[in-house]
């Protein structure tokens, strides 16, 4: 392997006879002048006689390329030669010499750049690609820890260095954000994440808005000592029953933010009103009932005026009378005077009510899962997670940020909250780009830029990170990049990462499961295959064998039932109907009796027979 054509500080080719270069592989350079630098393959080409590098394919390569190839000898027109293309890893003073060698480096060599933690201290998340020669002599302890896994051929050996994120590093440099189109590998690398996340029993949160993110099913086919179980290690709560929003906690801002993330836009009028109502802890009963109150009082302002002034009421219609005339004095003018406006905003929040946002329930259970180190996976709707997670994110934050201030001021604390970490799916959803506004992205937008002081980290996925809002994307110091097709994410990915021209090239084309890891924790872009998970999803399962099993157990279950009352009469089959539903455990209707039947015929478990009195199915 010989370094070929023009170099710079900071790019170079090499050119091989024999050996094909891998991407993202590390070679050394054998140029004392610079210590022997280390570079990374960004692209491969290999051309032999059929694709020769002299003729019209040349422009592929620079024309210095081949002078550089001509002068060490290679005979560009009919031998076969692989080209790549090195990046150093580090900016050298001058450029690398020409005809230089390079060669495979020892694990040894390589080991401080490619292992910054050992899998004990970090998060195991998959293996490096391009390490595969490296890892040949790689020590014990970093084998076998992230199995791969390919449809064709199942869970494989890792065959590579394997990818040791440093979370511990998150204090410096916070937050991850994992970027992927559909079907790219996301969702499969964020349940990675959250199995390390949970063997290093981190803290941690999660909105779960596609009901998917639960760890009690093991992945297929996994080695025994690969297998982990995480019964313990995560609780799931849905929305709305174990977990809710405590009204007496609120402020009126909250109610705004709350009804707006419900039911869209409400008018300047409705915010008014509801701010001008708000007492600070009021229940959902006090706020509702005096907004009630004045809307009636509105309604009837003549007649409580008038019967304000009457000495002769009985005492219940005046006391009655004295509070709707009260609040008439006071809030009438605030409020605008018109009940529809108190109407509609009474119509939202009982709609929330009734959904079950309002429960005591509070986030006492995440608190108490934390406490125990565990993962607390969220479920709901988007729509009713938006409006959970203003309410948990900041309740938690402000928990957590308590109870740092208090130790740094040295004030006793009655009790520890730990730091955590926020995971979320369609992160967009929740931190909208531009001036579109979702409750919880206030609060996000803090954590985004604060919430490393107390140890409060994010984890955000999308599929689409040019709609995440811009201050948080920004503050995303690792962000787990999976192919991308959309050029205005792809964009945006140039631009919030290091990522090089080359890379960006290849993320319309990458497998699904492979990622570029670009972080400021190690200062460099990584490509990784990320490993096997541990767990799998309810959902795991092809849609289409899903659907074939599912008709197989149904057909089984017919089979059975039917069997006992062969031969059928086909002019009757309205009269098997009752006796085979019994058995089947459900009506059955006489159009998918008969296909079932005419399907058991195809499959030649029966035959239809004409006999003088009609056709009959018999076993076949
Ligand atoms: N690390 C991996 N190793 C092997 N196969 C993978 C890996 N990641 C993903 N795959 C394969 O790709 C498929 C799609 O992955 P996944 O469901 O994670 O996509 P996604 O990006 O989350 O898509 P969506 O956003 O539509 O849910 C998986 O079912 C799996 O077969």
């Amino acid at each position: 392997m010989q370094i070929v054509g023009q170099t710079t500080q900071l790019e170079a080719w090499v050119a091989s006879r024999t050996r094909k270069f891998h991407i993202n592989e590390i070679l050394i350079i054998e140029d004392p002048d610079h210590r022997n630098p280390k570079a990374e393959v960004i692209e491969t080409r290999t051309f032999n006689r059929y694709i020769p590098l002299a003729s019209e394919q040349s422009n592929l390569v620079d024309t210095s390329v081949l002078e550089g190839l001509r002068s060490v000898g290679f005979d560009i027109e009919d031998e076969e030669i692989h080209l790549a293309k090195l990046r150093l890893i580090e900016e050298l003073p001058t450029p690398i010499r020409v005809g230089a060698q390079a060669r495979v480096p020892s694990f040894a060599e390589v080991e401080d750049l490619l292992i910054k933690r050992k899998p004990h201290e970090g998060l195991t998340l998959g293996v490096i690609q391009g390490s595969r020669e490296i890892a040949k002599d790689m020590p014990e302890s970093l084998q076998h820890v992230a199995l791969l896994f390919d449809k064709e051929n199942g869970v494989g050996e890792q065959g590579g260095v394997p990818f040791v994120f440093d979370y511990k590093s998150m204090d410096q440099y916070p937050h991850i954000g994992i970027f992927g189109g559909s079907g790219s590998g996301k969702s499969f690398g964020l349940r990675v994440l959250l199995e390390e996340l949970m063997l290093k029993q981190v803290p941690a949160v999660v909105f779960d808005p596609h009901f998917e993110l639960t760890f009690d099913q093991e992945f297929p086919d996994l080695p025994e000592d690969f297998r982990q179980t995480f019964k313990k290690r995560f609780v799931t709560l849905d929305a709305g029953e174990d977990i809710g929003v405590e009204f007496s906690e609120l402020i009126a801002d909250d109610i705004v933010s709350l009804l707006r993330a419900s039911s869209g836009s409400i008018t300047d009028a409705m915010e008014t009103a509801i701010k001008v109502l708000h007492k600070k802890a009021d229940s959902f009963l006090t706020y509702s009932t005096r907004m009630a109150n004045l809307a009636e009082a509105l309604d009837n302002e003549k007649e409580i005026r008038e019967q304000s002034r009457d000495e002769y009421l009985n005492p219940a219609d005046r006391e009655r009378v004295t509070l709707l005339h009260d609040l008439l004095v006071k809030y009438k003018d605030k409020v605008g005077g018109f009940s529809g406006t108190l109407r509609s905003v009474l119509r939202r929040l009982t709609r929330l009510e009734m959904e079950g946002v309002f429960t005591s329930a509070g986030t006492k259970k995440v608190e108490e899962a934390f406490a125990k180190r565990q993962l607390v996976v969220i479920r709901g709707s988007m729509y009713f997670l938006n409006v959970f997670a203003f309410y948990v994110v900041r309740k938690l934050y402000r928990k957590r940020r308590d109870y740092r201030d208090s130790i740094q001021k040295g004030r006793p604390v009655e009790e520890k909250f730990p730091p955590f970490v926020i995971i979320t799916d369609e992160a967009h959803n929740f931190a909208p780009k531009g001036d579109i506004p979702a409750p919880a992205k206030g609060v996000l937008k803090e954590i985004a830029q604060e919430g490393r002081k107390y140890g409060v980290f994010l984890v955000f996925a999308t599929q689409r990170p040019a709609l995440l809002d811009d201050t948080i994307t920004a503050q995303l110091s690792t962000k787990m990049v999976f192919r991308t097709v959309r050029s205005v994410d792809i964009a945006v990915i140039k631009e919030e990462t290091d990522i090089t021209a080359e890379e960006a090239a290849r993320l319309p084309y990458l497998s699904s499961g492979t990622a570029f890891i670009s972080s400021a924790i190690t200062g460099r872009t990584t490509a990784v295959r990320i490993r096997v998970s541990k767990t799998t999803s309810p959902h795991f399962k092809n849609p289409f064998e899903e659907l074939e099993e599912g008709f197989a157990e149904q057909d089984a279950k017919v089979w059975e039932a039917v069997l006992p009352s062969l031969p059928i009469d086909a002019s009757n089959l309205n009269a098997y109907l009752t006796e085979i539903g019994r058995k089947v455990g459900r009506l059955l209707s006489f159009d998918e009796l008969e296909k079932t039947l005419e399907d058991f015929v195809d499959q030649g478990k029966l035959m239809k027979v004409s006999t003088p009195f009609g056709a009959r199915y018999s076993k076949a």
